[in-house]
């Protein structure tokens, strides 16, 4: 059974490895030296500022960037503690002068254990130059291998009934009876004390599954540390030095004796004087090593002044047999440090029998604890469990599992973690889960708790409703006062590059978008180092540091699986992925979701496009989740060039002043002009033309007023009498006047569509004849015109009086905004910011908000919606009402949405559905759609929704012929709104 598993184990492994090997020999043969310093293997351009002798005699040199002045930084890099890698002279080609392990690394140098430098050749003086390449670790995959061999030919040893636990032979049992336990930390949760109990009354195994700010650490500090009081010898480890490190520094309060193997990652003096080093240089051994060291080093001196070859090869004589009386007396100085450490503490492969440990008698470690189990290879924790006879894992299987570069052994299994594995086969029998998480606002935490957790997490009271203002010097905005907002690019036209590569995906108008939320966090006070910018492609990762680095420097920016195990009070993710296909790539991968938004204390804003990310049911969960529980905005109201700011009236205006600032306010215009990939549905509109609020006032209640408004009207009076079915208008009016056609046509019981492509998009409106009075040489527009926008913002108006008598019919086909970006952009956004506005109007009610006046924020609403109320808007708040008297609600399973006012027919299920539910694929008609889709698509060979086709049945010459009346019309009143609008900004 686990000889089988090893050699599976092996086999996968081996793939790996070839995998890893193809492609650091494809960097080095394809990526120039320049290159691979970007990607952080390669240093270039060092010096050699210090040399000594370390541990074993090996030598111990420094490098830093070789520059005048000292002070230089290091480019940024991937070195750490452990990696193996390859000194080449600046000059040289071809094979390395000499392989090492680096053991240190600061932003200004990196310091490597030279194993076995050739003779003399390292004459380290400070005029030469020289470059550090990482190379494929074979060490660690040696010692992987070792591991799994011992395995497979493991006979009676110290852990033979682990490994039938742990391959199923035999159930994991329990010790008879076990006193009740004192607890060193009196404030653990219940949970965690059940983990504490069940771990140490396990016989072989225990697991424990600590989900995000559960104080797993905590719980595995309080469990060594029963053990050690019941006199057990502890093995610990993790698979990564910070994770081993973070141990250390949890335990170093203890009276525990620790021993620290291997390099620490971190120069934290707690740590450091756990290490073996600093453990060895207070033994008695101590001066006589320091001795040898010190003659070691002054050989080494004195090789470099050496005449000649002769006198050389003396000293370097001289160094071999210090070398070996060193390794001696520090082996003898080592087995006693081992034996007296109550701990030992090292990385899954810093336990390797090819270390210090194997010092050890076999049977020297009562128990393996491995942290941070669900992020090792299982490889790696063989290394340690063949020392133990009890093993406790501790981790959290719904994050992200180790990183495999063979899809093929990733895919056989590679990637599967013992702890995952072994939680999967016996659940309650091994496991214990902690359930009360020290970390999240309760918005935050419900999602992840629901999707990953069955529903059993709950939020410690001292962090449930805490929130970004809750923290000194920030002050209360919207931003800060809420747990969860998206920031939805869909039909924003926003799409992320289109790079082949898979590994790489950026999105330049998501990047805008970050950058405008955190200058609003920061604004309102949120320190820029308590803000993480995550994502999960690489390449969007660069843009964000090109864009943001400068004007926040201590913000943090990095991947998905670069911030694991981290938290910060303010997490801003940014998913990328925007564009037809509904392609998610990476984010297909529940346990990377659930690591991005599990890293946030207070607050998570999710920037990205709904229409693409939606595509998955899982995914979508999330966006309805936030959406619930959140604020919801659309891109559009950060690219204010692109639709009016104040839209639809001046009541609007007003309120934004008082309320919480909207985001892109006129503080900081956003660079929209700057966002990538704007489609140019509103392109026709000039900067100047944006509408004043005057202007758009004669929006929502079609009295008009001065401007464009009453003149639109008249002309759709005009053509309601005349006989035309169609009138349409040019494609140079800007959005606003176009908004007001929209508005204007849904009053008047006209159908409005838009056509055309980019700048030629234009607006056209035609009557709704009952289907009989059709002539031949007339269809009804509409079916040949999918308009491909979505509802009409201005549906929910109350059925008026239209002369023409026919109300809209919400379900005209074609009325549909799922599936592409070339959505009516501008219905999008209307459509937004009425929902938006039926939300605040909603929470107005319930507050009992007076309808006008006393809007402070104090009274703001506990979301920290900005209450809306009254003014301007008193129409608008009767209609409102009378909707909600209607009470007619969404479709969707447990949506209380009102669908009178905003609602849309699905004309696959013939359901009414809140805006956020409207989209077939939300509700589950979106195989119906699709298939309809395609059906169109084969019919007419366009792409739809969008409006890739042009009304085919007008006349030209007649359509010619409107279209010359109207550009003369329109210009004319173009000219006069400028011209007022200029006058008052005088
Ligand atoms: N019983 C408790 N009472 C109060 N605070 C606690 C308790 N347990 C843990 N915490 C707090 O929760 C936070 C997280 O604890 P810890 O570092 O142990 O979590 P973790 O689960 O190991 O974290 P990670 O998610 O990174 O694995 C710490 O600030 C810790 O002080
Ligand atoms: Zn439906
Ligand atoms: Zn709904």
């Amino acid at each position: 059974m686990a000889a089988e598993a090893a050699e599976r184990q092996l086999e996968l492994l081996r793939d790996e490895r070839e995998a890893e090997l193809a492609q650091s020999r494809a960097w080095q043969e394809s990526v120039s030296l320049k290159e691979l310093q970007r990607r952080g293997v390669c240093l270039l351009k060092l010096q050699v500022t210090s040399q000594r002798t370390g541990l074993y005699g090996r030598l111990l040199v420094t490098f830093q960037p070789r520059k005048w002045d000292t002070d230089t930084e290091l480019p940024s890099n991937s070195f750490g503690p452990g990696d193996i890698v390859g000194l080449y002279e600046s000059a040289g080609q071809g094979d390395p002068l000499c392989t090492g392990v680096v053991t240190r690394v600061t932003p200004k140098a990196v310091t490597v254990a030279l194993e076995e430098p050739r003779d003399g050749e390292l004459a380290m003086d400070h005029e030469r130059s020289f470059r550090l390449l990482k190379l494929a670790n074979d060490v660690t995959y040696n010692r992987l291998k070792r591991a799994l061999i011992a395995l497979k030919q493991y006979r009676g040893g110290p852990a033979s009934d682990l490994i039938d636990v742990l391959f199923f032979a035999s159930a994991p049992r329990a010790f008879p009876e076990t006193k009740p336990l004192e607890f060193f930390n009196a404030s653990l949760d219940e949970s965690q004390r059940e983990a504490v109990s069940f771990s140490l009354a396990q016989r072989e195994l225990a697991i424990i599954h600590g989900p995000p700010g559960t104080g797993k650490t905590t719980t595995l500090v309080e469990v060594i540390l029963q053990a050690v009081q019941q006199g057990l010898k502890v093995l610990c480890c993790a698979p990564s030095n910070v994770a081993v490190d973070n141990l250390v520094e949890r335990l170093a309060g203890g009276r525990a004796r620790l021993l620290r193997l291997g390099h620490p990652a971190r120069l934290l003096q707690p740590i450091q004087q756990h290490s073996l080093d600093a453990v060895l240089a207070r033994g008695d051994n101590a001066h006589i090593v320091a001795d040898i060291r010190r003659d070691m080093d002054q050989a080494w001196a004195k090789t470099k002044k050496a005449q000649d070859k002769g006198e050389r090869s003396h000293f370097l004589g001289e160094i071999k047999t210090l070398r070996k009386e060193l390794k001696e007396r520090e082996e003898a100085a080592m087995a006693a440090a081992l034996s007296q450490a109550s701990v030992v503490l090292a990385t899954n492969t810093g336990a390797s029998s090819d270390g210090p440990l194997k010092l050890l008698p076999e049977t020297h470690f009562d128990l393996a604890v491995i942290d941070e189990c669900a992020q090792a290879l299982e490889a790696s924790c063989w290394i340690p469990l063949l020392k133990a006879p009890k093993c406790i894992l501790a981790g959290d299987h719904k994050q992200l599992p180790p990183t495999i570069i063979s899809h093929r052994a990733a895919a056989e299994g590679l990637s599967l973690s013992l702890m995952e594995r072994l939680a999967g086969h016996y659940g309650e029998r091994a496991v214990r889960m902690l359930t009360v998480q020290y970390r999240m606002h309760r918005d935050i935490m419900e999602w992840a708790s629901s999707e990953l957790y069955g529903g059993r997490l709950s939020a410690h009271p001292s962090v449930a409703q805490h929130l970004l203002r809750d923290l000194p010097g920030i002050s209360s905005t919207e931003e800060t006062s809420i747990p969860l907002l998206l920031i939805d690019t869909a039909g924003c036209g926003l799409f992320e590059l289109e790079v082949e590569d898979e590994q790489s995906k950026g999105n330049p108008g998501e990047v805008q978008l970050v950058g405008m939320h955190v200058q609003a966090l920061v604004d309102a006070g949120v320190k820029a180092k308590d803000i993480a910018v995550v994502a999960p492609y690489n390449l969007q990762v660069d843009m964000l540091r090109q864009h943001l680095c400068h004007s926040h420097p201590e913000l943090e920016i990095k991947s998905v699986d670069g911030f694991q195990g981290r938290e910060k009070e303010a997490v801003i993710l940014s998913f990328v992925r925007s564009n037809r296909k509904g392609e998610v790539g990476f984010l297909a991968e529940e346990r990377r979701i659930n690591v991005a938004v599990t890293r946030a204390r207070r607050h998570v804003a999710v920037v990205c496009d709904s229409h693409t990310v939606g595509s998955r049911p899982f995914l979508r969960r999330l966006l309805d989740h936030l959406s619930r529980h959140g604020l919801v905005r659309s891109a559009f109201e950060y690219l204010d060039d692109l639709v009016p700011q104040n839209y639809p009236g001046e009541g609007c205006a007003q309120r934004r002043q008082q309320g919480p600032k909207p985001p892109g306010s006129k503080a900081r215009p956003p660079p929209a002009g700057k966002i990538k990939g704007v489609p140019a549905g509103a392109g026709s509109q000039k900067p100047g033309a944006r509408s004043s609020p005057s202007a758009a006032g004669a929006g929502r209640d079609g009295t008009g007023s001065k401007e464009g408004g009453s003149r639109f009207r008249a002309m759709l009076m005009d053509f309601l009498a005349s006989s035309e079915a169609q009138l349409d208008f040019p494609a140079s009016l800007n959005s606003h006047e176009r908004m007001l056609v929209h508005v204007l046509a849904e009053e008047l019981g006209l159908q409005h569509l838009s056509s055309g492509e980019g700048r030629d998009r234009y607006i056209s409106v035609c009557k709704r004849l009952p289907k009989q009075h059709l002539l031949p040489s007339e269809p009804l527009p509409e079916p040949q015109h999918p308009s491909g926008k979505s509802p009409d913002p201005a549906e929910p108006l109350p059925k008026p009086q239209h002369p023409s008598g026919n109300s809209p019919d919400p379900a005209e086909p074609g009325e549909n905004s799922k599936g592409s970006g070339k959505v009516d952009l501008k219905a999008l956004h209307l459509e937004r910011v009425q929902r938006e506005r039926a939300r605040r109007e909603e929470a107005a009610r319930k507050v009992q908000e007076p309808s006008c006046g006393s809007r402070k924020k104090d009274k703001r609403e506990a979301k920290g919606k900005p209450v809306i109320g009254s003014g301007a808007e008193e129409d608008f708040d009767a209609l409102i009402s009378a909707a909600i008297e209607a009470d007619r609600t969404c479709g969707f399973p447990r949506c209380k949405a009102s669908v009178t006012t905003l609602g849309q027919l699905c004309h696959h299920c013939q359901r009414l559905f809140c805006l956020s539910h409207h989209i077939p694929e939300v509700h589950g008609c979106g195989e119906k759609a699709k298939a309809h889709a395609r059906q169109r698509i084969s019919r007419e060979g366009v792409l739809y929704p969008g409006s890739g086709s042009k009304d085919k049945s007008l006349d030209p010459a007649k359509r010619a012929h409107l279209q010359r009346r109207l550009d003369k019309k329109l210009s004319e009143l173009t000219s006069q709104r400028k011209g007022k609008k200029k006058d008052k900004e005088k």
